[in-house]
Order: C-alpha cells, then sequence, then structure tokens
C-alpha cells in the first residue's frame, strides 16, 4: 500500500478521485451540469469583455462630448448588465447543484465500500491504519466536492480572461509609446512578466502552508477522536474521579493543534504582507505605462481607461493563484486544502481497494456453511504483524454441540471467535462458517440507539409477539421492562452491564438463532445469573449450537466439549460430560 501512495502524483491522484463520478450512473447530470457550467463561464468572461469596451466607448464620447453616442451607450450598459445578472445568478446556482450531486454520490460511494464485507473492521484492525476515516468521509468529501467544481472553474476563467484581455491589451499597445519607442504588444509583456514574477515568489513563500494544514487537520481529528472517546466512558472517568487528569490530556493532546495554527498564521502574515503590497501597485501601473502616450494626445482618455479596464481583468486572472493567497481560511488556503484533502482522500481509497482485493484474495479462506455446522481446517491464527496466535487448528463442531473456548488470557479466544465470525483476514486455512441464523453476542453487546424494542430485535428487524418478549423478559428477570418496550431512550447508558448482557439473551430467545457465539457474555453476572442465562438459553433451543468462550469454571457444566487454546500457539480439543442440571 506504501508503494502504491508513494509513486503517484498530484494529479493522478486529482484524477482517480475525480473520474468514478463522471463514470458513475449519475454520469449524465454530472456531465450535463459540467458543460453548462463551462458555457457560463465564457458568457461571464464575454460580458466583461463588453464592459471593459464600453468604458473605452464610454469616456472617449465623454471627452467629445457626444450626446448621441452617450445616450446611446447608456442603454448599452443597462442591457450589458441584465445580462450579467442572469448569467451571474444562474452560474451560482449550476456551480452549486453540481457540487451537492457531486458530494452527494461521492458519499454513498465511499460508505457502500468501507461498510461492505466489513471492510471499516479490517482497516481498523489493519496495522497500516487509515487515521479517522469518519472524518474522511464527511468533511473531506465535502470540501473535496466544493473545491473540485470550485477551482477548475475559475481557473477556466483566468484562462479565457487572460487569453481575450490579452489580446485586447495587444491591440492597444499599438498606439502607445515608451519614452518616444514603440514596444509591440507592450502592455501584454508588462503585464505578464510582473503577474509570473509575483505568481512564482509567492507560491514559493506560501509552500510550507500545504504541509501545515495537512498536519493541523490531522491533529484536529485526533483531539476530536479522544473527546469522543471521553464521552463514551464519562460514567468510568467520573466514578474514578479522574476528570482532572483527563483534561489535561485532552489539553495536551489540543496543544499540536493552536501550536500549528501559530505557524500557520507566521506564514500567513509573510504571504499577505507580499500578497497586499503587490495588489495595491497593480492600481497605479497601468496609468503610468499609458499617460506618456496620453500627454502626448497619441491617445484619448477612453483608451486610458480601456487598458486600466483590461489591464485589470488580466493582472486579476493571472493572480488567480496570487489573489488565494491573500485572506486566512480561503484562497491559496483553500487550494492548499484541496491537495492536503486529494492526498486524504486518496490515501482513503487506496486502504479500501486494498481491503476489497484481500477479501478477493484472502489469507484464510471462509466458506459459509449451508448447515449449522463449523468446520475448521488447518487454521492459523496470525496478528497484523505475522506473529502467530494459533497454529493449524482442525476442528469439527456439528450442529447442537456446545463448545466452550478457553485459555489464558491473550491466547487467542476472542480472535478464533472472530475468525468463526468469518471476519479476521490474517493467517492460513479453511474456515466453513455455521450456516443458519447465527447469533453473536461480545461481553458489551451494542444496544442501537432507539426503542427497547430495537436492541430485542437487533439485528434482525422483524415484528415480535408483544407477550412472547415480555415472557422472555421475565425469564431473564426484566420483566420490568415490559412496560418500556417502546420506550427510547439510550438504552446502553440506562442498563447496568448485567442488564445488558441479560438483554442479549434475551434477544438470542426471541431470535432463535441455530448457532450461538458468546464471548464472555456472562462477564457482569453473577453465578446464578449465569446459571439462569444458559438454562433459559438451552431450554428455548435445545437443538442450536453453542459456542462459548470464558474464563469462569462454572460456565463449564453448560457445555460438552472445550477447545484450550495453550498461549503458544498448541490447543487442545477435549470431551467434556455436562452436569445432568446443565443439561436443557
Ligand atoms: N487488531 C489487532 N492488532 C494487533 N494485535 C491484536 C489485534 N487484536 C488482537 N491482538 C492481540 O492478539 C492477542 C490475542 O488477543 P485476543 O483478544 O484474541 O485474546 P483473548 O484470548 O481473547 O484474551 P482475553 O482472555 O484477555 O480476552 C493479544 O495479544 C492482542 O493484543
Amino acid at each position: 500500500m506504501d508503494e502504491q501512495l508513494a509513486k503517484t502524483g498530484f494529479f493522478y491522484r486529482l484524477r482517480y478521485l475525480v473520474t468514478p463520478f463522471f463514470r458513475s450512473e449519475r454520469k449524465r447530470a454530472a456531465w450535463l451540469l459540467t458543460i453548462v457550467n463551462i458555457v457560463l463561464t465564457l458568457l461571464v468572461v464575454a460580458a466583461n469583455y463588453a464592459i471593459v469596451v464600453w468604458n473605452g466607448r464610454f469616456y472617449n464620447a465623454m471627452q467629445k462630448y457626444d450626446v448621441n453616442q452617450l445616450w446611446f451607450l447608456g442603454f448599452i450598459f443597462f442591457a450589458i448588465v441584465a445580462v450579467i445578472t442572469v448569467i451571474s445568478t444562474v452560474q451560482q446556482y449550476t456551480i452549486q447543484k453540481l457540487q451537492i450531486e457531486w458530494r452527494g454520490w461521492f458519499t454513498n460511494y465511499l460508505l457502500g465500500r468501507w461498510m461492505h464485507n466489513q471492510v471499516h473492521y479490517r482497516m481498523q484492525i489493519d496495522a497500516t491504519k487509515v487515521d479517522n476515516p469518519d472524518q474522511r468521509i464527511s468533511d473531506d468529501v465535502d470540501f473535496f466536492a466544493g473545491q473540485s467544481v470550485n477551482l477548475p472553474i475559475s481557473a477556466l476563467q483566468s484562462v479565457v480572461t487572460i487569453a481575450s484581455f490579452g489580446f485586447m491589451l495587444w491591440v492597444l499597445s499599438e498606439k502607445l509609446r515608451m519614452f518616444g519607442v514603440y514596444i509591440p504588444g507592450m502592455l501584454v509583456w508588462f503585464n505578464l512578466i510582473y503577474a509570473v514574477g509575483g505568481t512564482y515568489l509567492l507560491v514559493r513563500i506560501g509552500r510550507p502552508l500545504f504541509y501545515l494544514n495537512n498536519i493541523q487537520q490531522r491533529a484536529v481529528g485526533d483531539f476530536r477522536f479522544e473527546l469522543i472517546r471521553v464521552r463514551d466512558n464519562s460514567e468510568t472517568i467520573a466514578t474514578a474521579h479522574s476528570g482532572a487528569a483527563e483534561s489535561t490530556r485532552l489539553s495536551t493532546r489540543f496543544a499540536p493543534v493552536v501550536e500549528i495554527f501559530y505557524r500557520r498564521i507566521r506564514r500567513t502574515v509573510l504571504v499577505n504582507l507580499f500578497s497586499f503590497s503587490y495588489t495595491g501597485a497593480s492600481g497605479i501601473l497601468p496609468f503610468l505605462l499609458v499617460l506618456p502616450s496620453y500627454l502626448a494626445k497619441r491617445v484619448l482618455i477612453g483608451t486610458v481607461s480601456q487598458t486600466f479596464g483590461a489591464f485589470n481583468q488580466t493582472q486579476s486572472a493571472f493572480a488567480f493563484i496570487i489573489n488565494n493567497f491573500s485572506t486566512l481560511g480561503s484562497g491559496y488556503l483553500s487550494i492548499t486544502e484541496w491537495r492536503a484533502v486529494i492526498d486524504r482522500l486518496y490515501t482513503l481509497e487506496v486502504s479500501l481497494r486494498h481491503h476489497e482485493q484481500e477479501i478477493t484474495a484472502p489469507e484464510i479462506v471462509y466458506r459459509a456453511g449451508t448447515t449449522s455446522a463449523l468446520v475448521i481446517d488447518g487454521l492459523t491464527l496470525a496478528l497484523p504483524d505475522h506473529r502467530v496466535l494459533l497454529n493449524d487448528l482442525n476442528l469439527d463442531v456439528p450442529p447442537g454441540e456446545r463448545l466452550l473456548v478457553s485459555g489464558p488470557t491473550g491466547s487467542g479466544k476472542s480472535t478464533l471467535i472472530r475468525a468463526i465470525a468469518g471476519i479476521w483476514p490474517f493467517g492460513a486455512g479453511t474456515v466453513q462458517t455455521p450456516g443458519g441464523r447465527v447469533l453473536f453476542i461480545p461481553q458489551r453487546p451494542y444496544l442501537p440507539n432507539g426503542a427497547l424494542i430495537q436492541s430485542l430485535m437487533f439485528p434482525y428487524d422483524e415484528p415480535l409477539d408483544r407477550a412472547l418478549v415480555g415472557d422472555t423478559l421475565t425469564s431473564v428477570g426484566l420483566g420490568r421492562l415490559t412496560a418500556k418496550l417502546e420506550t427510547v431512550e439510550p438504552w446502553d447508558r440506562e442498563l447496568s452491564p448485567g442488564e445488558q448482557q441479560r438483554i442479549a439473551f434475551a434477544r438470542c430467545v426471541l431470535l432463535r438463532p441455530d448457532v450461538i457465539i458468546l464471548d464472555e457474555a456472562t462477564s457482569a453476572l453473577d453465578e446464578d445469573y449465569e446459571a439462569l442465562m444458559y438454562r433459559t438459553l438451552t431450554m428455548a433451543l435445545p437443538h442450536a449450537t453453542i459456542i462459548s468462550v470464558g474464563h469462569r469454571s462454572t460456565i463449564v457444566k453448560y457445555h460438552t466439549r472445550r477447545l484450550r487454546l495453550l498461549g503458544d500457539g498448541g490447543w487442545r480439543d477435549e470431551v467434556i460430560a455436562p452436569a445432568p442440571e446443565a443439561v436443557g
């Protein structure tokens, strides 16, 4: 992945990010809006051209006291202004329309790929982590779509302005003399040298802003991530009375944001010093160039005014980049931010592609079984850094078996569960994952935001019989919640960890899976409740396959077989004679 990142340049990355939208199912809208925007941009330049020509004619007519011509030009002026108003308004609308079309499509495109085949999970556990993918998908896509429309349109407008007004300046230069000498295209050359020289200097002064922007956005993302962690763990922090320590830690995390911002400000001061003096000087220069010819009565005042207008137009076009340097948060910074955003989105793209390819050529081969049996053949589990956790596991778990996976902490039990769920990518061998309905219950079950009944249905969205739901809640000791099934609360904060674990068992009973995978699913319960949960489960679902992970010796009796992970990559498969009262 790193090699792929290293060998690509800016334009390659830009093309890589832009192309999919113009080939997508929204390509008609994309192309149509782009063409309309190009045409409108050309019309805007044409209208500006007309205004400058009008200006020259108007001042000449004033100097000659030509009343008829002045009336005529007055009428023309209103016509041009009316046309400019309509074109500019429509252009603003179509630019924004293209931006939101692009943003909408791109967001859904990335979201779909991120969520598909657990790619989001693979990206998280991978050694080559992409930081803050959420920020990339929300903020970066917004900025990318906005600037990828704005900047090329502004660039096009600048180029066409330079070409058309450059031609005008060339024609105007024919009447000018500098110290009595005729220089063909004098105004054009002067303009060119002034603009290119200025742009070059400004690009050099502003270059570090690109890097500073990039690291600033990363620092902001990291800080926000820490804040979210505090919010999620607010109770633990409160009970530990560690608010002050957390606050210091958060401030330390925030410090780089301020430090980088200062570096940005210092650099922007330099950029602004140059930019403002440059723009200021360009206000008087065209007059100085035309003045000798005007005083020698070679040209009329209208020519002076027209030269000034044309000079200004080409200057601002040439200075497209320069003007963009001048203010904090816009202009040049938007170009550098755009580049930074392109880099970040490209890295995200490469990572997505890397994981999508990994799925098509996996290290561990997953096959979906047609029965609820689990068949593991020569499975080696490794970590992202290739450290081996478990070696050459062969295991056949027939339907209805109750398997306990045990072993010292860190021996790879949870990782094996991930492999059984078909989401662990590193290692070798084959896993035939159980077919039918499989329900996974982790130590901290996920309770989605919403009504309690939704937590009982998760991850399926099927109607449940309310009487049965009431009975089931009662059977796990949560009968009092029957009245609150439709209540919307942050249930993961409202209920204690033990209650949440019991909700997960109730969910299991209600959804009637063929295979139940329990990863430390009773860790927050006392022995009585633990016994109640296993008994409820085995009585309600006597034919279900159960695969449990747990440390406590008390759960051994609810199982018929034990897989011991030895911690050194080795394993042992043992039969357990279940206690009679444990069998459902
Ligand atoms: N995404 C990952 N990246 C790097 N190392 C990982 C990753 N996931 C797990 N590990 C490491 O793999 C080892 C096994 O982890 P696992 O959670 O499977 O152990 P476990 O047997 O379930 O432990 P416990 O009993 O403490 O829950 C640990 O050393 C852990 O740090």
